[in-house]
């Protein structure tokens, strides 16, 4: 199995009510190889709510960075259950380059998945499971990216 270079989207000013989530599936997910965005599963912010990594970075050093990433990136992973604007912009620029994705969505949490991300499902290259404990998620995973 080779490494797979892993994008991992999860929102930051969205909201971090899923920042454990993201930490479980991240975990995982370096199983597989690399995940560029580790940071998105961090626990570390400042007293003004910025993630630590990102703290000295202007906006556009963040936005230019990810891109440059999302480019190099062999695989997109989405948690999509809060809504974030920068998920959604990442998922768009991936599609855009053609990129294979997987979204994940819990529908326990009361939310319903926009639209424009439940109906941007394409085969293979567009996935979006929708899943209820993190370790199925995990399972899920493993079963797209283990022989990949
Ligand atoms: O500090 C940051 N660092 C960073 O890498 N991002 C990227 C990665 C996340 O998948 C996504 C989160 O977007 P948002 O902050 O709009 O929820 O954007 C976003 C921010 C803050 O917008």
């Amino acid at each position: 199995m080779s490494k797979l270079s892993i994008y991992f989207c999860g929102s930051i000013r969205g909201g971090r009510n899923d920042a454990a989530i993201y930490h479980e599936i991240i975990t995982h997910l370096k199983s597989f190889g690399k995940v560029f965005t580790e940071h998105v599963g961090s626990d570390k912010f400042n007293e003004e709510g910025i993630q630590i990594d990102d703290a000295k970075l202007t906006d556009k050093q963040i936005h230019d960075r990810d891109m440059s990433w999302l480019q190099s990136s062999d695989v997109v992973v989405a948690e999509v259950t809060t809504p974030s604007l920068g998920v959604g912009y990442e998922l768009g620029r991936a599609i855009e380059m053609k990129k294979k994705v997987i979204c994940l969505f819990r529908p326990s949490s009361g939310k319903r998945l926009s639209a424009m991300i439940e109906g941007a499902k394409c085969e293979n290259l567009f996935q979006v499971h929708h899943y209820t404990e993190v370790k199925n998620a995990c399972q899920l995973l493993t079963g797209i990216l283990g022989n990949k």
